[in-house]
């Protein structure tokens, strides 16, 4: 069976402000050598054959990417686009990942898909095995949801934790390193701005 998901689209999430960082965050030099943005689409493209960026605002590199409707209000936006996109496509769902979560592998992304595989109308969630709180930014959505996340995404408040948390969802547990997200640059161990 082949390893990469031709079902599902695989989403970067690149938007927002990065106020806290300073900086775009998908330009932070990973570990690995490569940008945040290189790796966490690397990533994503050992599992998912479709792969697009969602919210990036500029034009570097021509990679597939879905635009904002309306800019920084927030991931849920992007999550709601990105399933609309998926539904159009004929897709099953999108599983949607952060950029700035470096130490996320595309181990811990198999994990979720196939647990997914099991019951492909379900939201499937990463959390962490520390306290089992939801990460709705590394989660797959099945197209089942595209009305309920458009008005999501028009709402006020748009939490996406709060949304799935009222749902019905499974979850998959990793180590709470491989879910840490980086906000602030004194959050990036050997990680340094590339120029
Ligand atoms: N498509 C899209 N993605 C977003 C948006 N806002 C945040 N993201 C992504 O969601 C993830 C988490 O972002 P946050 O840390 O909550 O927000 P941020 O705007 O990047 O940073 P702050 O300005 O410091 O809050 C990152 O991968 C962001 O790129 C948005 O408006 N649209």
């Amino acid at each position: 069976m082949s390893m990469v998901n031709r079902d599902l689209l695989g989403i970067v999430l690149c938007g927002g402000r990065s106020s806290r960082m300073g900086m775009d965050k998908g330009k932070l030099l990973h570990p690995n050598g490569v940008t945040f943005l290189e790796h966490a689409k690397q990533r994503i493209g050992e599992v998912c054959e479709l792969v697009f960026m969602s919210g990036h605002t500029d034009d570097e590199t021509n990679f597939p990417t879905l635009a904002d409707p309306v800019t920084f209000r927030g991931p849920a936006t992007g999550v709601a686009m990105a399933v609309d996109f998926a539904a159009g496509q004929g897709l099953a769902g999108c599983l949607v990942t952060p950029v700035d979560m470096p130490n996320l592998t595309s181990h811990h992304l198999r994990k979720l898909v196939d647990c997914w595989q099991h019951s492909r109308s379900e939201l499937v969630c990463l959390a962490s095995e520390c306290d089992n709180r939801i990460e709705p930014l590394v989660s797959i959505y099945p197209v089942c949801f595209r009305d309920e996340l458009s008005e999501l995404a028009e709402s006020e408040h748009r939490s996406l934790s709060r949304w799935i948390n009222a749902r019905k969802h499974a979850i998959v547990t990793v180590p709470p390193a491989a879910c840490k997200n980086v906000n602030t640059p004194d959050e990036i161990p050997n990680s340094r701005r590339r120029d």
